[in-house]
């Protein structure tokens, strides 16, 4: 028999079991809808009876329709591709592994949930240690059609004289398919040094580094899937927080969870960690470091221990006919007083009251003595304290403070400088005062990690009433992501940051609070990292892991994304900056070298309007042109009149972790300027590119390596 009739023969046999999948899939949402109307009639039900069975009969009807909407979703959730796989092993019966687990009405096996341990063979199985799988089959489906299949064969010696084998590398065609908008899983595909990752078990920290493209986002995302699997008695209700560099990241990531049927897992970029807020804009390179500084730990406590601006530098009160009199230095002396408790500001309003009334009593005692009075203390305090006269002035002179109040103080110089004393130099002062100052200014990803420290130096407000946010802001000035816990929520059992060579020192803290008794998983490649201080935030990053054991490491090696031709490029101007073992592999080639060109400053609008036209062209999926994040409005303009939503223009900085078929780069040296580790900004954008790479530069800097 030809090639393509054994395929279709073959593609036939699978197509048989799809089938019958899909049968049964479609007979358990029958049933699981059938389930939810009964409950529903349950509750109709509960109306007639006495009030204890009616509360039963309430529980019972929504323990009935959430179980029933929860089997629904997730049906249909994995309805796309949900048979992906099939081992053939010696002896038994084939298994065949999708994203769900389903049985027939006998309770036989239809398909393996990828996550069991009887699907481990799919992914662990090799040449060398074939765990006896003679034949591992990918099946790729669409909709429930099986348009093709790709198999390995592990054990050439055991295979039967009616086995067929057909299709080569079923990781290579995934590879070369066009990218779209949102990353795609890669479950059918995972390779065995990821799958070792994914399933390492889910205590203490796991740590995983390798090159760009080498697959750690997609490995962490799918060990999250697997340990809410395996492990969902542990980490199910607490939840699993994912933290990315940037809202766009977000974005792209968001489908791959969902799509494993994991609803128990929060996404977050930087700028959304801290509720109410959702910052996307960031601050010039060296703003941003002295922001994310563990020095500013140290300022912004001094900071909320100055005079609020609009405290009253006076108090008076008449008691008992007498004008008692506090001055400015004396209220001062009180509220130094107050804050030698080392107590949380706004945790600190009674003992505020309390150290004011006694000043106030000190005062009236010396005032009777001058005359030779009698003088009741106790009296005093108690008087004082009911009056609404002395109420009035505390909320003014102690009034609640609110992270981002307290932040907008530091616009002011002459304060900042006062909080910064000996610790930020005069131009740090001036600069990071200046970016403050702006009162109507967006916050930035920097600000968050600041207004989060914040937060918890302040203490919490006084509770609101219901409806109200008490979020950094006071009041709330924009919606932060879509809210099912309470506020400040803390308590994920696993915590998952991504491009974690990124995060400031106080980036880390604020992300160390949401996962207190949480185990973690890192990625990173330092080669890649935008932080100036790779010490300072090492150190942060393991005061956030604590007394955390184990701690495991994997490293992955083999680039996925960039062709070998593209990759070379980008290894070449980061070398110097990079071990030789700290570059990945790049596994395909495509015999398309970049293109580098060069242009006139005056002629780069046009060239870039030309080369993302050709790029648009050449490729079916998306086109991102990347340049400096100061450029980033402008050539969104040069590239407005087209009219092709597979193009994105994006910031260096906002390319991280993004992947595109092809890539317009543009002025390359103005990445490498624009950061403090400028170099490695650049081999980020040169390594988003999964087929074409264009390089527009009027200038040949940034191809010296090794600066
Ligand atoms: N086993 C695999 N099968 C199919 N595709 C894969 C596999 N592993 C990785 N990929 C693909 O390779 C690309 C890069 O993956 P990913 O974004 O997770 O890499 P990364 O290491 O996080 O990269 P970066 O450090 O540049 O952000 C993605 O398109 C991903 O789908």
């Amino acid at each position: 028999m030809s090639e393509s009739r054994v395929r279709r023969a073959e593609i036939a046999i699978e197509q048989t079991h799809v089938d019958r999948v899909y049968v049964r899939l479609a007979e358990l949402r029958a049933q699981a809808e059938a389930m939810r109307t009964r409950g529903y009639e349950l509750g109709r039900g509960a109306q007639s009876e006495a009030v204890f069975e009616q509360a039963s009969m309430l529980y019972e009807r929504d323990m009935m329709v959430f179980h029933a909407n929860q089997t629904l979703q997730t049906l249909d959730a994995e309805y796309e591709g949900l048979v992906f796989g099939r081992l053939d092993h010696g002896s038994a019966e084939p298994v065949h592994v999708g994203r769900l687990g389903i049985r027939d009405a006998d309770f036989d096996n239809l398909v393996t949930d990828w996550r069991a341990p009887a699907a481990a063979a799919f992914y662990q199985a090799t040449a060398e240690e074939p765990m006896d799988v003679v034949r591992r089959r990918v099946i790729r489906c669409s909709g429930q059609s099986v348009l093709d299949i790709d198999d390995d064969v592990l054990m050439p010696e055991a295979v039967p004289d009616d086995m067929n084998v057909v299709g080569e590398g079923a990781l290579l065609a995934a590879l070369g398919r066009a990218r779209g908008d949102t990353m795609r899983d890669i479950v059918a595909t995972i390779q065995k040094e990821q799958d070792d990752v994914i399933r390492a078990p889910w205590r203490g920290v796991t740590e995983i580094t390798g090159g760009p493209g080498t697959g750690k986002t997609a490995v962490a995302l799918h060990r999250a899937a697997y340990l809410l699997y395996r492990h969902r008695r542990q980490l199910g209700g607490a939840g699993v927080l994912v933290v990315g560099p940037s809202g766009v990241f977000t974005n792209y990531i968001s489908r791959v969870l969902p799509s494993m049927g994991e609803t128990n897992v929060e996404l977050r970029s930087l700028g959304q960690v801290l509720d109410g807020i959702d910052a996307t804009r960031h601050d010039p390179a060296a703003l941003a470091a002295v922001k994310g500084s563990l020095r500013m730990r140290k300022v912004l406590g001094k900071a909320l221990r100055d005079t609020p601006p609009e405290a009253p530098t006076e108090m008076r009160i008449v008691y008992r006919g007498e004008v008692l009199k506090l001055s400015a230095r004396e209220l001062e002396k009180v509220r130094r007083k107050v804050h030698g408790h080392s107590q949380p500001p706004n945790r600190a309003r009674v003992r505020a009251a309390e150290a004011l009334l006694e000043a106030l009593a000190d005062r009236a005692e010396q005032y009777a003595r001058d005359d030779g009075r009698s003088f009741d203390r106790a009296e005093l305090v108690r008087d004082l304290g009911e009056r609404l006269d002395f109420h009035r002035f505390l909320v003014v002179w102690w009034p609640v403070l609110y992270p981002a109040q307290v932040l907008r103080w530091l616009g002011d110089e002459r304060r900042l400088a006062r909080a910064a004393k000996n610790v930020l130099t005069a131009p740090e002062v001036a600069l990071l005062s200046a970016s403050l100052a702006e009162p109507d200014r967006e916050w930035t990803v920097a600000d968050v990690a600041l207004l989060d420290e914040l937060r918890v130096l302040l203490g919490p407000p006084p509770k609101r009433r219901r409806g109200q946010s008490a979020g950094a802001e006071s009041p709330p000035e924009r919606g932060g992501p879509a809210r099912h816990r309470p506020e400040h929520y803390d308590e994920y059992s696993h915590v998952v940051v991504d491009e974690s060579q990124d995060l400031s020192p106080l980036q880390w803290r604020m992300v160390a609070r949401r996962g207190r008794y949480a185990s973690w998983t890192v990625v990173g490649d330092p080669v890649q990292s935008s932080w100036p201080h790779p010490g300072e935030a090492a150190a942060a990053r393991d005061q956030a892991f604590g007394a955390r054991t184990p701690r495991r490491r994997y490293t992955l090696r083999t680039n996925y994304r960039n062709s070998a031709e593209i990759f070379d490029l980008a290894a070449r101007v980061v070398a110097g900056h990079a071990e030789e073992d700290e570059l990945p592999h790049a596994v395909r080639t495509t015999g398309l070298t970049p293109q580098i060109r060069r242009t006139d400053p005056g002629n780069r609008e046009s060239a870039t309007q030309l080369a993302a036209k050709e790029q648009l062209d050449a490729v079916d999926g998306t086109v991102g042109v990347i340049c400096a994040m100061n450029r980033v409005d402008e050539v969104g303009r040069w590239l407005s009149g087209y009219d092709d939503d597979r193009l994105r223009v994006v910031g260096s900085l906002d390319s991280k972790g993004l992947e595109y078929d092809a890539v317009v780069l543009v002025e390359p040296s103005e990445l490498v300027d624009e950061s403090l580790t400028g170099r490695r900004v650049l081999y980020v954008a040169l390594t988003r590119a999964t087929q074409r790479l264009t390089v527009l530069a009027s200038d040949d800097r940034w191809l010296a390596a090794g600066e």
